[in-house]
C-alpha cells in the first residue's frame, strides 16, 4: 500500500528529556483503555512445562493442544535454554540500548533497510507512532545476515545474541514437532517445512511514558510469522493478549518463554491453532524490554493447509499459495489487527 515510510526518532531519547505532555505523533485518541481491572477474575495464561513434553507425558501434550487452540499463547517453563546465556542476553540487550546516540546510529534504519534500530514500519506518514524503540535483524538463514548489523555489534554481546538466536531456533523446532504431534498431523508433514527455516529476532524497547494511558508501546497485531518465542527481559508488565473480549496482561514468570502461534501456524494448522492478537502497553514509571524471535517455515514453499488436516468433515479454511507471495501481501498490508489472515480465508464451504 502508498504511502512513504517515515524515518521515527528515537523514543528512548525522547523519554529522557523529561517531558511532561506526550507529543502530538505519539497520541492514539480511541485505543481501549489500558489498565484492566479486577485481573484476578481473568483467566490465567497456561504454562507448559518443555521437561514434561521431553519426557513423552501425555497430559503435557493434551496442555499444549489446549493452550494452542484456546489461546494461541503459553508460557514455557523448563525450556531448557541455558539461563546464564539469557541472563548475559538480557544484560547485553540493554547496555545496547544504552549506547551512545552516535554508536547507535551506525545500526539505524534508513528507507531501503528496515533492519536496525528505528520503529516498528510505518506505513503512513500520519500514521501515530508507537511508543518504543526497536532493533530488528534477520537471524536465519545465516547468508540472510546483514553485514553491518549483527557482525557490528559490541562484544560480548554479539557472540550471545548468535547463540541465542541458534537455542532459540533449536526449541521453535521442538515445540513444532511438539505441536505436529498433537495435531496428529503425518510425521514430518509440517516439521519438514522448518528444516532450514528462517528467523528474525525484534528487541523492543518501551520507555517509560508520563501518559501511559495515552499512547501505545505496539498496536494490537496478531503475528504474521509461524511461531513466536519471546522473552520478558526486565519482568515488567505490560503484554496484553485478547481473549473473549478482554486484554488479559501476561505476568512476567523469571525463567519463562512467552510463546505463541502466528498467522502462518494458524494457517498450517488449518485453523486449529489460534494467532491471537496482543498489544504492549507502557507505563510511567520505569522502561520495559522485550525480545522476540519470529520463526517461519524455510523459503520457496508452498503456504496452507497440512494435507492430513484437510478432510471432507474439515475442509480446508485457508488457500495453498506460494510462501513468498504471503510475505509480499503481508507486509505491503498495513501491520494491524488480522486483515491480512483474512486475505488468504477461503470464504465460503466450497473446497479449492
Ligand atoms: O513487547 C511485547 O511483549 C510484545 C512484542 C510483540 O508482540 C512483537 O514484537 O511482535
Ligand atoms: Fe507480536
Amino acid at each position: 500500500m502508498g504511502g512513504t515510510p517515515v524515518l521515527a526518532p528515537s523514543v528512548q531519547e525522547l523519554a529522557k528529556q523529561g517531558i511532561t505532555e506526550v507529543p502530538e505523533q505519539y497520541l492514539q485518541p480511541n485505543q481501549d483503555p489500558i489498565l484492566v481491572s479486577n485481573t484476578t477474575s481473568l483467566p490465567q495464561l497456561p504454562i507448559i512445562d518443555f521437561d514434561k513434553l521431553l519426557c513423552e507425558d501425555v497430559t503435557e501434550l493434551e496442555k499444549l493442544h489446549h493452550a494452542s487452540k484456546e489461546w494461541g499463547f503459553f508460557q514455557l517453563i523448563n525450556h531448557g535454554v541455558n539461563s546464564s546465556l539469557i541472563e548475559n542476553v538480557k544484560i547485553g540487550v540493554e547496555e545496547f540500548f544504552n549506547l551512545p546516540m552516535e554508536e547507535k546510529k551506525k545500526f539505524w534504519q534508513t528507507r531501503e533497510e528496515l533492519q536496525g534500530f528505528g520503529q516498528v514500519y510505518v506505513a503512513l506518514e500520519e500514521e501515530k507512532l508507537r511508543w518504543g524503540d526497536m532493533f530488528f535483524v534477520k537471524t536465519f538463514p545465516l547468508d540472510m545476515r546483514h553485514p553491518n548489523l549483527i557482525p557490528c555489534i559490541p562484544q560480548p554481546f554479539r557472540d550471545e545474541l548468535d547463540s541465542y538466536s541458534l537455542q532459540l531456533k533449536k526449541l521453535c523446532f521442538k515445540i513444532i514437532e511438539f505441536m505436529t504431534k498433537a495435531l496428529k498431523t503425518k510425521p514430518n508433514e509440517l516439521l519438514n517445512l522448518f528444516e532450514n527455516g528462517d528467523q528474525s529476532i525484534r528487541i523492543n524497547y518501551y520507555p517509560p511514558c508520563p501518559k501511559p494511558e495515552q499512547v501505545i508501546g505496539l498496536n494490537s497485531h496478531s503475528d504474521g510469522t509461524a511461531l513466536t518465542i519471546l522473552l520478558q527481559v526486565n519482568e515488567i508488565q505490560g503484554l496484553q493478549i485478547r481473549k473473549d473480549g478482554n486484554w488479559i496482561p501476561i505476568n512476567p514468570i523469571s525463567d519463562a518463554f512467552v510463546v505463541n502461534v502466528g498467522d502462518m501456524f494458524e494457517i498450517m494448522s488449518n485453523g486449529i491453532y489460534r494467532s491471537i492478537e496482543h498489544r504492549a502497553t507502557v507505563n510511567s514509571e520505569k522502561e520495559r524490554i522485550s525480545v522476540a524471535a519470529f520463526h517461519n517455515p524455510q523459503a520457496g514453499i508452498n503456504l496452507g493447509p497440512a494435507p492430513t488436516l484437510v478432510t471432507p468433515q474439515t475442509p480446508a479454511l485457508f488457500k495453498t499459495i506460494p510462501l513468498q507471495d504471503y510475505v509480499d501481501g503481508y507486509l505491503s498490508s498495513k501491520i494491524k489487527g488480522k486483515s491480512y489472515l483474512d486475505f488468504v480465508r477461503i470464504q465460503n464451504e466450497i473446497q479449492e
